[in-house]
């Protein structure tokens, strides 16, 4: 199975746990959250970034590496409750990231700015 494979069989499970599709918030941590609303997703995505942050600047002066694939999982599962909320799939992230291969992300930011002017007819 490969990354994509392992991203859709969660983004099938959360699906399954959302309350409109017989999830229960007692039995099911994601059918909870779901059940809480967006505020409280949203929520724990900003503490999952902060986690983020401060578990990479642990392994920046030496700290343990595996704490910062523990936080980026936790970050990446929660957009995934995010993305399954709004009616989003991680196909739809790999798309998107895939539409930008080989648009170097100074080349993009440029082309953006460029197109701003036009637009504001400098
Ligand atoms: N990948 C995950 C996953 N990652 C993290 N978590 C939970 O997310 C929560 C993260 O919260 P924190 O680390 O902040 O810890 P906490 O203090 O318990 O959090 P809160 O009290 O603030 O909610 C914990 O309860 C973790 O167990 C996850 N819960 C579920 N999954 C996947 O989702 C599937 C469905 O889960 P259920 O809906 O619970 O059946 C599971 O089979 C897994 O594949």
């Amino acid at each position: 199975m490969n990354d994509v494979d392992s991203l859709a069989r969660l983004a099938d499970v959360i699906e399954a746990r959302k309350p409109s599709n017989g999830g229960d918030p007692e039995a099911s941590y994601v059918a909870r959250l779901l059940a809480k609303g967006p505020d409280a997703f949203l929520k724990k995505i900003g503490e999952e970034a902060t986690e983020v942050v401060m578990a990479a600047k642990d392994a920046d002066h030496g700290g343990d590496r595996a704490k910062l694939v523990g936080e980026v999982a936790d970050l990446w599962f929660h957009c995934m409750i995010a993305l399954a909320h709004y009616g989003l799939r991680p196909a739809d992230v790999v798309a998107e990231l895939r539409r930008r291969e080989g648009l170097g992300g100074l080349e993009e930011k440029a082309l953006r700015k460029a197109r701003a002017r036009e637009g504001s007819g400098e």
